[in-house]
This record gives C-alpha cells, structure tokens and sequence, in this order.
C-alpha cells in the first residue's frame, strides 16, 4: 500500500539537505527503507560517506558565524516559521511516520504534534539567553557572563521518533546559534528529509541545518562527527553500548556531549494506590509505541495485596488492543520496527516462560500479519532471575513482579544499571516524596505513566547518560558560558 501525501514534494528521495540544497551521495550508492507493517518498499535514500558528511560539515562551518551573530528574536522568528510550516503539514509528517516507522497513525500525529512543539518552545527560549553580572572579589573588577553557542554540533538519532528525537535537538542548538549535522537514522530517513524541507520553506539559513542519511555507513558516519575538531559537541540519542562508544571517540577532541540512552523503566504499585489509575497509567507507559520507547515501564511491581486483581484489571485491558497496520485506524498497536526487535521480545518472553512466568495473555509472534508483529503480552509471576528484570526488552511485554515492602521493592527498582525514567502510583503523600527522592533515575512519574512534555527535563542517570532537553534546561546544552571580567572599573566620581 503506498500512503498519499497531500504535498508529495515532502518525500524526498535519493538526495540528503546540505548546505541548503538536495544532494545525492557522491558514490551514488542509495538504501532501501521498508515498512515495517508490509515489508513493501518505502522508498531509497542516499548511502552518504564520510567525504559527502565532511561537506555538510564544512556547510555547518561556514554558516555558523553569520548565524551566531543574529540576535536571538531573529532565530526565534526562524524557529517560529518552522513550527508553523510544521504544523500546517502535520498529517504528512504523521503519514511519513507511520510508513517507515510502523506506529499507529493516530500516535504518529500525536509524534508530529509533539515534534513540533519543541520548535515552539525553543522559540520562545531562543530570546532570553541571559548572563550573571557576577560581584567580584578583586576590588575595580566587574565580572559578567555570556552564553554563546558552543559551535557546529553533529546530531546522531534514533528510529523511534523519527521526528521527535530531531526536533529536541535541533530546535534547542539553533535557539542557541548553533548550526547542525544531523545523522537521520537508516530505518526513517523521510520523516528527517521532510522535516529538512520544511526548515528551508522557513527560511531558515542555507548551512545552518545539514541532514544527512546512511544505513551500512552508519558507524564511519559517528566516526566522522565524534573525531572531527569542527565539530564541538555531539549529542546522541540511542542504545547505551553506541553512546559509550560515541564517548570513547570523542575524548580525543574533547567535545562537550549529551547523552540520552536506555532505560529500564521501573513503574511501582502500592497497595494504597487508586487501582484503576495504576492500570490505565502501566498500559499507557508501557504498551506506548508498543513498548518501543526508552520510557516505557519495563518491571512492573505491584505489592502483594492487590497483585492479582491488578493482574486481571491490566491483562482486561491488554484484551482490547487491536495489533494491525499502522494506517488502519481500528488499530491500536502496529509492528515493531524490524525482526531483530522481535526476536530479542520473542527470547525475553521464552526467558520468562522457562523460569516460572505465567502468560495470562499474548506470548506470540503474529507471522499472518508480517514478520514482525508480536501480539502484546502480559506475564505474572515473574521474578529477578528473568532477563526482563535486568535487560530493556523494548517491546509490547509487561512483566509483572509482585513485591512485598517498601524497601523492597526501592531496592530491586535501584538495581538496575540504568536509570532513566520511574514510575509509581499511591495515594499516600509522606510515601510519595520519599520514594520520588528514593529512585535512582532522571525522571519520575507519580500516579501517571506519561512524563513527556517539552516542558520538563527530559534525560537519566548511571548508564542513561547524561545532559537533558527539552525545557530550560536543554538549551544549555548547546551553550557554553564565557566569563568576561574588565579591570580598573569602580573609581569613585570626582568632585
Ligand atoms: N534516552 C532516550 O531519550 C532514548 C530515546 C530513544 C531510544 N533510546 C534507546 O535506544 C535504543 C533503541 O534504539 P536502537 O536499538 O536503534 O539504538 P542504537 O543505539 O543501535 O541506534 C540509535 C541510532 O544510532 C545510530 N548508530 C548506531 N551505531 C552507531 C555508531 N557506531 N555511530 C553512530 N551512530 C550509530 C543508529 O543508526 C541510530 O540512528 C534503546 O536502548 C532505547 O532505550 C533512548
Ligand atoms: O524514546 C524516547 C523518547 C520518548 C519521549 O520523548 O517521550
């Protein structure tokens, strides 16, 4: 099935945005993107190299210092213009989505509108990068600072949000006066080109925005962007094992980094919680983008006293989830995004299976709708021998832990190495504060399982890495703070 667009201009094909114009790869060399719902081909995009980036590199240079020296109400009007070009093509951006990505198309609009919404908030951001007047210690000094843009940043995403992922970056490093070099990801390149379209719809300065595309030179491509001395920062958003190895290459140029990994969502239930909330909140974080997002609950604890009636009210629930293509709007749940993705669920359920766990629903691949369909699942019983307590499954499984105390259950939440997102529901206030305060991790959702807004910090701790976007915070990223301190100042006025 090939999905209409209403501006057919906005799939690009063949050809990444480079100093602000459409170029092919200089080898010629394309890859294929294919849905993950049919298997049918997308479309192709360039297999950009290093010699191909270094030119968007050189781009981003070139146009840096032009674009550092605008003021910053001038950069939010660009950044405004491209919020509006967006939002006036968010249902191709959200059909875009869901074709190479596979996420159900009403998701894919709340992606679009999400996306967005990043470059609304760093819009208003852009104008009020403000400085300290700082008082000196030595007398006649007068010190004050300057945040200036930390210079070209090379940006690495992931297939998740194709658009999301972009936007949190791009929008905060251009509000600073950056300029970009961003590695689209191999599985969704077209939402990237698109969304590149758009920034040159909006104006926004040729050079400025760089989109590049790869797929089998994906790794020489994070080489380039980590070694290179133009390239002063790099933030990544991905698996923890590419971040430590972005890390690893950058020491040599000593950039300054973000770092937004994995996760392995810990969401907890007290027996004091209001219990269908609890439920609604656990589907809501968990079967998100069928489990396919760093935030996603992935230990669900839920203390004794009420584990068996959560078992049946969530596994109730699970019944009502519609698995299909993402383009059917009946559906609720689409594919995962290639068959690696079901084969580690597929051996995380097996895990589970073989250690005591029981299925109360779900447990298969769906290989009638594709391969790579997995029917969404809920296990009981599970315990902290079973793969799923310790690894990220980033899948449509909820394994569901029952636990007995408090302590408990803070401690097995705090074991994991990761500590991005936590979650917990109960109506109690004292227990509220100090199980927030108690976990190791970024972000917590108390009696709620949905935590993303552009207007919260968004990032981890431990092996989640570090840094953090979205809110006020995520402009700092892109900025470094120069001290300037004038001499001889503070003579008393003569007579
Ligand atoms: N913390 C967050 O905000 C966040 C958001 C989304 C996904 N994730 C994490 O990402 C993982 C899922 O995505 P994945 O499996 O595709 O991750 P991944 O790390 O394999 O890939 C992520 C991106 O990095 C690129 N990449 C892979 N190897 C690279 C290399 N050597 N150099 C440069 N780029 C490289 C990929 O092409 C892709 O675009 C999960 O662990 C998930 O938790 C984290
Ligand atoms: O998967 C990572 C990002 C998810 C989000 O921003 O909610």
């Amino acid at each position: 099935m090939v999905p209409k667009l209403k501006d057919p201009s906005l799939l690009k094909q063949n050809v990444c945005y480079v100093n602000g114009e459409w170029k092919p790869a200089k080898s010629g060399k394309t890859f294929k993107v294919n849905d993950p719902g049919t298997g049918e081909l997308v479309g192709t995009s360039p297999e950009f190299n290093t010699d191909d980036t270094e030119a968007a590199i050189a781009a981003a240079a070139a146009a840096l210092p032009s674009f550092r020296s605008k003021t910053g109400r001038e950069r939010a009007r660009m950044l405004r213009r491209w919020y509006d070009e967006m939002t006036a093509n968010a249902d191709d951006i959200a059909t875009l989505i869901t074709w190479e990505n596979g996420k159900p198309i009403a998701d894919a609009r709340g992606e679009a509108a999400y996306a967005a919404s990043f470059f609304e908030w760093f819009s208003e951001e852009a104008p009020r990068a403000y400085g300290d007047t700082i008082p000196a210690t030595v007398p006649g000094n007068r010190v004050f600072t300057r945040r200036e843009p930390v210079g070209v940043c090379g940006l690495i995403t992931p297939w998740n949000f194709p658009a999301a992922m972009i936007t949190r970056k791009v929008a905060p490093a251009l509000a600073a006066g950056c300029t970009v070099v961003c590695k689209a990801p191999g599985e969704t390149p077209f939402t990237a080109l698109a969304l590149a379209e758009l920034a040159h719809r909006a104006g926004i300065p040729a050079g400025v925005v760089n989109i590049v595309t790869a797929m089998e030179n994906t790794a020489e491509i994070g080489q380039l962007l980590t070694t290179s001395e133009t390239i002063r920062k790099v933030s990544f958003t991905g698996s923890t094992a590419v971040g430590k190895l972005l890390m690893k290459q950058s020491a040599d140029s000593l950039k300054k980094l973000s770092l937004e990994l994995g996760g392995n969502a810990p969401f907890i239930v007290f027996d004091d919680a209001d219990l269908d909330a609890a439920v609604a909140g656990a589907i809501a974080s968990k079967f998100r983008s069928s489990g396919q997002t760093c935030v996603c609950a992935n230990r669900i604890y839920v203390q004794s006293g009420i584990y068996d009636q959560f078992v049946e009210k969530f596994t109730d629930k699970v019944k009502g989830f519609k698995v299909g293509n993402g383009f059917d709007d009946s559906i609720t749940h689409g594919p995962l995004i290639h068959d690696r993705a079901v084969s580690k669920v597929d051996q995380h359920v097996r895990d589970a299976e073989k250690k005591g766990g029981k299925i109360t629903i779900g447990g298969q691949t769906l290989p009638d709708l594709g391969s790579n369909f997995f029917q969404p699942t809920v296990i009981r019983d599970m315990t902290p021998e079973m793969a799923i307590a310790s690894e990220e499954t980033f899948g449509p499984v909820a394994g569901l832990f029952p636990f007995e105390t408090e302590d408990e259950v803070v401690k097995m939440a705090n074991q994991a190495d990761v500590g991005l997102a936590g979650y917990f529901f109960s109506r109690d206030l004292e227990r509220v504060y100090r199980v927030a305060e108690a976990l190791d991790v970024g972000m917590v959702g108390v009696n709620t399982g949905i935590i993303s807004d552009p207007a919260s910090p968004f990032g981890g701790v431990k092996h989640s890495g570090f840094g953090r976007e979205g809110s006020r915070y995520g402009i700092e990223e892109y900025q470094v703070i120069k001290t300037i301190t004038l001499g001889g100042m503070g003579k008393s006025l003569q007579a």
